[in-house]
């Protein structure tokens, strides 16, 4: 006699850190996969991560690599969860052995805003008062920014969102610079006063999609996956993430692009400022979606010949010396 049986159906765990956005995020995963999977039991397991506990340190003293995925990355190694749910943006270029990025979801506007307070509510990016406070964490923004408004005054911003808009409304800042995405996903999308053109201030690598990372040999997983991923966004930030794949070299570095796609073709913009904003680099190539990784490798190596290299080496040298 043969019988047929079927294993039962199998759990997954996904893992997420615990900060509002990164829930958030989860769970409307989590919403989507069982919406297709509704055999399947789909399970969130929060963990905190590094960069969750270090509050107080400027991120771009300490370099944020990894440090809001080291957790939960070892957490699918050791089989306590089978995916994680990441901010792409905050995920590393170079994943651990045994791990992928197995998908990436429908990007949210990637841009950066500038929220503003109340008492600017008529002023935008570039008529803002000679030395109006503006808030960031990110190299990337500071350089850009600084270089083209070299009359504002820069300062870091650390904690989560709502204390972040705390600090801005309290006065301690004119105006902070943040994603659209993170804003519009926390139910905040009424504060981005402005949208920061692309002429001003490039975004992040990654910026407004998610990934998804998982085990390598977890196929029936990855497969499952497909299922949420979005297509051109993820050839736009494979692009995006080869371009700066080759260019960093171990900590955040004040890197900026912007993708697009039409038809088959994709456009990747890069930039590459100093911290100081005095020194930029900027450039765009153009080709196949099929060759995504290949255009950013391209557009890296078209930057480096204009200099980026020496860009690059100096902040890796200030780092290095601990300044
Ligand atoms: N580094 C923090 C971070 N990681 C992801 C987002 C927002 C959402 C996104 O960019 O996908 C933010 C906040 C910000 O940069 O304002």
């Amino acid at each position: 006699m043969t019988s047929v049986v079927s294993s039962p159906p199998r759990t997954i765990r996904i893992g997420s850190r615990k900060s509002q956005l990164a829930l958030v995020q989860t769970y409307w995963v989590q919403e989507q996969l069982q919406k297709s999977f509704p055999d399947i039991t789909f399970e969130v397991h929060t963990m905190s991560t590094q960069g969750d506990k270090i509050l107080d340190v400027a991120l771009a003293k300490i370099g944020d690599k990894g440090l809001f995925t080291k957790e939960l990355e070892l957490g699918m190694i050791n089989k306590e969860i089978d995916f994680a749910v990441h901010s792409l943006k905050d995920l590393p270029t170079r994943l651990p052995e045994g791990l992928v990025l197995a998908a990436v979801t429908e990007r949210e506007n990637p841009a950066d805003a500038l929220v503003v307070h109340e008492k600017y509510k008529d002023r935008q990016i570039d008529t803002l008062p000679e030395g109006a406070v503006i808030g960031t964490s990110s190299l990337r923004r500071l350089a850009q920014l600084r270089h083209r408004f070299p009359h504002y005054t820069f300062k870091d911003v650390r904690g989560n969102l709502n204390t972040r808009m705390a600090k801005l409304d309290a006065g301690e800042y004119d105006a902070l610079i943040l994603a659209v995405a993170g804003l519009e996903r926390l139910g905040m999308g009424d504060r981005v006063h402005q949208i920061i053109p692309k002429e001003i201030s490039l975004h992040a690598v990654g910026q407004g999609a998610l990934g998804i990372e998982c085990r390598a040999e977890d196929a029936e997983l990855i497969s499952l996956l497909k299922a949420i991923e979005h297509p051109e966004t993820r050839d736009r930030c494979l692009a995006e993430r080869a371009f700066l794949r080759e260019l960093e070299g171990g900590c955040q570095v004040p890197i900026g692009v912007n993708t697009e796609i039409q038809g088959s073709i994709l456009t990747l913009t890069g930039i590459v400022a100093s911290v100081d904003g005095q020194k930029l680099v900027q450039d765009t190539v153009s080709g196949e979606t099929t060759d995504a990784e290949k255009l950013g490798t391209e557009l890296a190596q078209c930057l480096r010949d204009q200099g980026a290299q020496e860009i690059l080496d100096e902040i890796f040298a200030q780092i290095q010396r601990g300044s």
